[in-house]
């Protein structure tokens, strides 16, 4: 049975695949949202090309954790994982965590907290927004990548209708978070993928935060895999010089919609707390245990902190440009 924790935009996305197919599912449930999930009567995943996917509603729980669960399936953001630890307790032997969060610190954090339980990474290459109580947009195809060494989670998931890949270790994590460092360029610009790959400044801005973090990555000699079929420096090519290339092959690849955009984009909107030390942050910070600084991530998570703190001022790409000393 696998439990699922935080039905955001992840969590209505991955529970809709899954019940759909009929596996073992349990939605985890607060008391406050009982009343709008029964309301809702079923899952809702509305797609980029085709139909929405509706999907049963699976059994709602008010605990984490009942007899049979094996797996237990954490969509939430970073900030609530404490939380989510806290009401777990003791975990029974045979219960692994899975975690879909962006960047890598949770892994480390349920190890440090929870280290008699296995927990490994789903690593979510899909894009999607929440639209309401079990109701979620996709807008890419429903990728995802699982860490080796869970064949009988792996078997749950694939034949669902997502595409599972595959990845040695937390390499897949760290190649993600490079891709994820373009989220703060797009909360402060409020731009879409589209904008974020076509628009000359804003791929100028990527290309110099993605060499930075890259830079210090491969100094500290920490596995990664993009998940493109490019090396980094052909990548940066590509967003140098590539025109609007790039936003054609990742639309290609990962069937992106035009309207698009990066989960921190919503977070500003909504005024939620950000991600952003969990992303461009962790540059930062391996930045400083290498004593060889990265000043363009740190100067991001600055401007998204201050942007957390004041009402949402969006920045023109090239005024962005000039603020990272571009
Ligand atoms: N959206 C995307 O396209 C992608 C997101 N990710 C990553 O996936 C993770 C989840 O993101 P996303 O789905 O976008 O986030 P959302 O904010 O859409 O969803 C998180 C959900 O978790 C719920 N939640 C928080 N605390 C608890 C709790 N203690 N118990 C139960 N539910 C809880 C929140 O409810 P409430 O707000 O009511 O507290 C919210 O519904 C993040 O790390 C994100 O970076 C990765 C790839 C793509
Ligand atoms: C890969 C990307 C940028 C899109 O899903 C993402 O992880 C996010 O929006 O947070």
């Amino acid at each position: 049975m696998i439990t699922l924790v935080g039905a955001g935009a992840v969590g209505i996305t991955l529970a809709s695949y899954l019940a759909a197919a009929g596996r073992p599912l349990r939605l985890y449930v607060r008391a406050k949202d009982r009343a709008a999930f029964e309301q809702a009567g079923r899952l809702r995943l509305e797609r980029p090309r085709g139909a929405a996917l509706e999907a049963p509603l699976p059994t709602l729980t008010e605990r984490l954790l009942d007899a049979d669960t094996r797996y237990l399936l954490i969509a939430t953001k970073f900030g609530a994982l404490d939380g989510v630890i806290d009401a777990l307790g003791t975990p029974p032997p045979g219960l692994s965590l899975v975690s879909t969060l962006n960047g890598v610190r949770a892994l480390p954090r349920l190890g440090e907290r929870l280290p008699q339980t296995p927990a490994l990474a789903l690593t979510i290459m899909f894009n999607a927004q929440h639209l309401g109580p079990l109701h979620a947009q996709l807008t890419t195809k429903p990728a995802v990548i699982l860490a080796d060494g869970d064949e009988q989670l792996r078997s749950l998931l694939e034949g669902s209708g997502l595409a599972v890949g595959r990845s040695r270790g937390e390499e897949a994590c760290w190649g993600k978070l490079l891709i994820n460092l373009a989220n703060a360029i797009g909360a402060l610009t409020q731009s879409t993928f589209r904008d974020l790959l076509s628009e000359p400044d804003l791929r100028r801005i990527f290309a110099a935060v993605l060499e930075e973090a890259v830079d210090r990555i491969e100094a500290a000699n920490i596995a990664y895999k993009l998940p493109m079929p490019l090396p980094h420096a052909a990548y940066r090519q590509l967003l140098l010089r590539g025109g609007p290339l790039t936003w054609w092959l990742a639309r290609l690849k990962n069937g992106l919609d035009d309207g698009a955009y990066p989960s921190m984009v919503s977070d500003v909107r909504a005024g939620r707390a950000t991600e952003v030390r969990q992303l461009n942050g962790e540059i930062v910070a391996l930045g400083e245990r290498l004593s060889w600084p990265a000043p363009l991530n740190a100067r991001l998570v600055e401007l998204v902190e201050a942007l957390e703190l004041s009402s949402p001022a969006r920045l023109s790409p090239d005024e962005l440009r000039r603020q990272l000393g571009l």
